[in-house]
């Protein structure tokens, strides 16, 4: 008996360093897990070893690779299966490549949170867990950082955390 029996739990990133890591966790709480994934920043080996350390929890976890700005893919899962939440991992997270990049990281993080946003409101889900960064308060007056702190980011990356939690 888990605290996440009969639960059923999407998540973005899920082949990321923080996603995958998440995914199995959820499994080992008896949640039921879609994860999905365009592999930008993971490799499919990373799912075969999941599989491996999920054992026979495995059967309770389904990979799609699927980027969150598409909506018709998005759609296409979330019409076979009901989720209870979203966990939302997925985005591009280097500070350096997003002054380099900052319209990629606006358009990926940012719309991409607001195409996944649409498809959860179209099917009456509401229940988001965003994974934020520190990133957001930009250079503190103080550490350790609270979230009390204020909200100052200094990065396209940060603005995007920053906008999608807002979102
Ligand atoms: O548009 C995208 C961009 C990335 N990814 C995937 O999302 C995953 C992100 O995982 P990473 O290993 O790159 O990142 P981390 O797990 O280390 O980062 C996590 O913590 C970060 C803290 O800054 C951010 O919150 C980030 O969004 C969150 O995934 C990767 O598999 C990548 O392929 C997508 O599916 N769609």
């Amino acid at each position: 008996m888990g605290s996440l029996d009969g639960k059923n739990i999407f998540v973005t990133g899920g082949l990321g360093f923080i996603g995958s890591h998440t995914v199995l966790v959820l499994l080992d709480h008896g949640a039921k897990v879609h994860l999905i994934d365009n592999m930008s920043n993971s490799f499919i080996r990373v799912y075969d070893h999941m599989k491996k350390l999920a054992g026979d929890k495995a059967d309770r976890m389904t990979f799609t690779q699927c980027d969150i700005n598409d909506k018709d893919g998005l759609t296409k899962i979330f019409e076979k299966e009901t989720f209870d939440c979203v966990i939302h991992f997925a985005g591009f997270k280097a500070v350096g490549e997003s002054v380099d990049k900052p319209l990629e990281y606006y358009r990926n993080n940012f719309v991409g949170t607001v195409v996944l946003l649409e498809v959860m409101r179209q099917f009456g889900l509401k229940n988001m867990v965003f994974s934020s960064s520190c990133t957001v308060y930009g250079l503190p007056e103080e550490v350790p950082i609270t979230e009390a702190a204020a909200l100052k980011a200094i990065s396209p990356y940060g603005r995007t955390k920053l906008f999608q939690a807002g979102a």
